[in-house]
């Protein structure tokens, strides 16, 4: 269900506080192995982007023929359809909290995700993992996907280090990236990766402890005012 908190253009209300995270890192690097774990200690939805597309595509939308054939061959999926589905998929949750998987993809996804949604991702969550590793647990992965065969994992390393990378950079250039050493086992990268998300939990309880304060103190003016009313009622009755 779309929240009617948010306008007919899809666009998020300016005063509310959405908190993106962007999940980049090699084809098996474990984005979402990982995302599914935040997704239970911190109350994030997860958007990947693949299993947006490779939805459409089972939908059997108008643009399925074409993501089909991009996935197959390892290529970027036009912007534009990618955003249409995050936008979407971002108003049905009613989070206000996203982990965003697998994109931006290249500098094109990053410009025009930041234009139409106006959104600036907090951090960029990234996974750093040898080639040789990623390769080995594609070929292991076993879930079926038409993208997961040596061929087509060639060119998705291709295009990861020629337009993936270059979006980390960026971001790294303005202080927003979170590497993690996703070599390790899964326990041990989950540990680094509650390290990065932990200090967001304390700043939202200490936002909610400043509006309960604010809260109590905004009760105790209007008492305050609400006396000096009745003072000013009584002694203008004893006038008379
Ligand atoms: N730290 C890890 N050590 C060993 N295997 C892992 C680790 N993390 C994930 N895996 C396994 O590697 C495979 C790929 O993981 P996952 O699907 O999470 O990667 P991904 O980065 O989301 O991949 P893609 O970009 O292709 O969607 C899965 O079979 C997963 O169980
Ligand atoms: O933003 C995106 C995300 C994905 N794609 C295409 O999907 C496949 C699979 O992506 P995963 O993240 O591994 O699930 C990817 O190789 C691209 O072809 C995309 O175009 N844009």
């Amino acid at each position: 269900m779309v929240d009617s908190s948010k306008d007919v253009n899809g666009n998020f209300p300016g005063d509310k506080k959405i908190i993106v995270v962007f999940v980049l890192g090699g084809p098996g690097s474990g984005k979402g192995t990982q995302c599914t774990r935040i997704v239970e200690n911190f109350g994030f939805t997860h958007l990947s982007a693949g299993d947006l597309l490779r939805a459409e595509i089972k939908s059997g939308s108008e643009n399925g023929t074409m993501i089909s054939n991009m996935i197959k061959e390892g290529k970027i999926v036009p912007s534009e359809v990618t955003i249409n589905l995050l936008q979407k998929a971002m108003l049905e949750s009613g989070n206000d909290k996203f982990l965003i998987d697998g994109f931006p993809r290249n500098e094109e996804n990053r410009a025009a995700f930041e234009n139409v949604t106006k959104i600036e991702p907090e951090f960029v969550l990234f996974f750093d993992c040898p080639e040789e590793e990623m390769e080995q647990r594609l070929l292991s992965r076993n879930q079926g996907r038409d993208d997961d065969n040596i061929q087509t994992i060639r060119k998705r390393f291709r295009v990861f280090v020629e337009s993936s990378l270059p979006v980390v950079e960026y971001y790294d250039m303005k202080g927003k990236v979170q590497k993690v050493d996703a070599l390790k086992p899964i326990d041990e990268v989950f540990e680094s990766v509650k390290a990065i998300f932990a200090p967001l939990n304390r700043a939202a309880s200490d936002d909610n402890k400043l509006h309960y304060i604010q809260g109590i103190l905004f009760v105790r003016a209007a008492e305050a005012r609400f006396e000096c009313s009745r003072i000013s009622l009584i002694r203008w009755m004893i006038s008379f």
